[in-house]
């Protein structure tokens, strides 16, 4: 993999860790020479025939995904290096933290207020769907807000998403539990309709702020999947529309073909600009 052979000290001031995931960890960083801060993401390279750290096709994948996409709502990718025992994903920094924490603070949103986060994540799949990229990690820990005051949300951490092409069908037990949809809990092919899913989910939470398919303990949760077992609880949902159970319900179907898709969603009624 040839990248600039520049090393990533002599061009940024490293700062603070703001996250860690599987093989990797994000450290926010400074470009000495303007100033600009980014979001450096250091992926271990796995070493030899050890199991620690990620496989070089799997860190080039999120490459080639991340220099593919330019959307207002998804994150953008400014440099990369290469080094021996890692590959640093220089990527543009969000400051105003996760949805995740923010739906936390507010217990629950209004629909004028989920519909705002809502359009802005249908735009970003979409840019995603239209060039046949699934994210297949969507999960409000992975929408960041652009900064605290603003509505302005970003996707990030493409670190399982796919270019789905038809022929190849692409199965993996990934993503987190109660995110994911009944394809990935039977382990059948994954597509764009897998992501529609976690829309559902994530529309659910931003709603109510409980969570449809969470149970006590993982077989549980993709019981309650698989058997499409949710419902809305009176104690969450009493005050909602029912044009937001709809937009749901449209989303949690088992066959991805019956799924509705970005687009049916952008245009339903109770997203569709009024
Ligand atoms: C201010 C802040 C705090 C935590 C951050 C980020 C920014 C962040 C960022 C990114 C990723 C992949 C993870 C990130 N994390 C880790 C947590 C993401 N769920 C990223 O690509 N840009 C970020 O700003």
């Amino acid at each position: 993999m040839e990248f600039n052979q520049d090393t990533f000290e002599n061009n940024y001031d490293v700062g603070d860790e703001i996250g860690s995931g599987h093989f990797a960890v994000v450290k926010r960083c400074t470009h000495s020479a303007t100033g600009t801060q980014y979001a450096a993401k250091f992926i271990r390279k796995r070493r030899g025939g050890g199991r620690k750290g990620a496989k070089m096709e799997d860190i080039k994948k999120e490459i080639e995904i991340l220099k593919y996409i330019k959307h207002p709502n998804v994150i953008s990718l400014h440099d990369v290096y290469d080094t021996k025992n890692e590959v640093i994903l220089v990527l543009e920094l969000v400051s105003g933290g996760e949805l995740f924490e923010y739906i936390s603070e507010k217990d629950k949103l209004s629909e004028e207020e989920a519909c705002r986060f809502l359009v802005q994540i249908l735009e970003g799949v979409k840019h995603l769907h239209d060039k046949h990229i699934a994210h297949l990690d969507l999960k409000p820990e992975n929408i960041m807000l652009l900064n605290h005051n603003s509505q302005n949300i970003k996707l990030i951490d493409f670190g399982l998403a796919q270019k789905i092409d038809p022929k190849s069908d692409i199965r993996a037990m990934m993503g987190t539990a109660e995110f994911v949809a009944p394809e990935v809990v039977s382990y059948e092919p994954l597509s764009l309709a897998t992501d529609m899913w976690s829309i559902g989910v994530i529309t659910y939470i931003l709603l109510s702020g409980a969570s449809p398919f969470l149970g006590d303990n993982k077989q549980e949760t993709y019981h309650n999947i698989t058997a499409i077992i949710y419902e809305f609880d009176d104690e969450y949902f009493s005050g909602t529309s029912e044009l937001a159970k709809d937009f749901i319900q449209k989303l949690f179907v088992k066959d991805c073909r019956k799924r509705a898709k970005v687009d049916d969603c952008l245009n339903h009624p109770w997203i569709k600009p009024k």
